[in-house]
C-alpha cells in the first residue's frame, strides 16, 4: 500500500498486479470510504488499484479491442466509493508507481505506455519534470449553470471521458464557496459532474482554477478538470489550440491542446509505503 499525489490530488494506491490482494468483494465502496477517511483511515481523494487489465471484470467493456494493448488498468475509485471513467492526476501517479514498484521498466516509458481506464485507453509517459498523458480530445456537450451559495455561474459542459462543467468567471475564484457541491441541471449531467471555477489570467495562456469533484468535494487539483478548463479558456480566447498553464491550489499543470488531442503534463509523488495493520482491517 502506498500514498501519493499529483499536485496534491491525493490517492491511496493499492498495488495488486494479479488481482488477488484487492478483489472486487474486498475493495467494495465501504472499504474505499474507510481508506480515504482522513482521520480514521489513510486519507485520500480516491483509491488507485494497480492491476493488470485481464483481472478487471469490466475492463473488456471499457477497452474493447484495445484490451490486449493495455497490460495495466488504472482501477480508480472516488473517495465516496464511486467509480470514475478517468483521472488525469491519478494516471500520472499510476505510471510512477509502476516504475518505482518495479512493475515496469523506466525505459518502457520513453514513448509512453498505453494504460486502460474506464474511459478507454490513455498513453502516459515520462517527461523531464514529471509525466505526460495523452487525454484525448475535449468533447463539449452543452451549456449549463453551477449554483453556488450566493451566486450562479454559467459554464460549458465538457467531457474528458468524465463529465465537467467549466465556469469561466471574473469573480476571484478564491472568494467562491465550494464547501458544498454546486447545484447543476441533472438533465445535463445524469451521472453527476465535476465543477471547475476558473479565472483567466492571460487569454489563451494562463488560468487559475478551483474544483469541486464528483464523489469527493473540493480537491486541491483535478487533471481532467485542468484539461476541460484549458479547452474552454482557449475557446473563449478564440484560439482553439495552444498551451495553457493551469494553476490549481496544489501546484501547476500544463495542458497542450491541438486539433487532435489534449496532453496534460504534471508531477507525481509517492509519499509513503507500508502495510495496513490487522487491527485496522478488522475494524
Ligand atoms: N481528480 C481526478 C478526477 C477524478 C474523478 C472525478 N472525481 C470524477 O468522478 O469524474 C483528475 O485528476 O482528473
Amino acid at each position: 500500500m502506498l500514498v501519493g499525489h499529483g499536485t496534491e490530488n491525493d490517492f491511496v494506491v493499492l498495488p495488486d498486479p494479479d488481482g488477488t490482494r484487492w478483489p472486487e468483494d474486498r475493495l467494495d465502496a465501504a472499504m474505499v470510504r474507510r481508506l480515504c477517511e482522513r482521520r480514521s483511515g489513510l486519507g485520500g481523494d480516491g483509491v488507485l488499484r494497480v492491476v493488470r487489465s485481464v483481472h478487471v471484470p469490466d475492463a473488456a467493456d471499457a477497452l474493447g479491442a484495445d484490451l490486449d494493448r493495455c497490460e495495466w488498468f488504472m482501477d480508480h475509485r472516488n473517495a465516496d466509493g464511486s467509480l470514475a471513467e478517468m483521472c488525469g492526476n491519478g494516471i500520472r501517479l499510476f505510471l510512477h508507481v509502476l516504475v518505482t514498484e518495479g512493475l515496469l521498466d523506466r525505459s518502457a516509458c520513453a514513448d509512453g505506455v498505453l494504460v486502460g481506464t474506464r474511459g478507454g485507453p490513455r498513453r502516459v509517459g515520462a517527461a523531464a519534470d514529471g509525466y505526460w498523458v495523452d487525454m484525448g480530445p475535449a468533447r463539449p456537450f452543452g451549456r449549463g449553470q453551477a449554483e453556488l451559495p450566493g451566486t450562479a455561474l454559467p459554464g460549458r459542459a465538457v467531457s474528458m471521458g468524465n463529465p465537467h462543467l467549466v465556469c469561466l468567471t471574473d469573480t476571484d475564484v478564491a472568494t467562491l464557496d465550494l464547501t458544498t457541491p454546486p447545484v447543476v441541471d441533472p438533465g445535463l449531467f445524469p451521472d453527476g459532474v465535476n465543477v471547475e471555477v476558473v479565472n483567466v489570467l492571460a487569454a489563451g495562456a494562463h488560468i487559475r482554477l478551483r474544483v469541486s469533484e464528483r464523489g469527493v468535494g473540493e480537491t486541491r487539483s483535478c487533471g481532467t478538470g485542468a484539461c476541460a478548463a484549458a479547452w474552454a479558456a482557449l475557446e473563449d480566447a478564440g484560439t482553439p489550440t495552444g498551451t495553457v498553464a493551469v494553476d490549481v491550489p496544489g501546484g501547476r499543470l500544463t495542458v497542450q491542446v491541438d486539433e487532435r488531442t489534449t496532453v496534460l503534463t504534471g508531477p507525481a509523488v509517492v509519499v509513503a509505503a507500508g502495510e495496513l495493520t490487522a487491527e485496522w482491517l478488522a475494524g
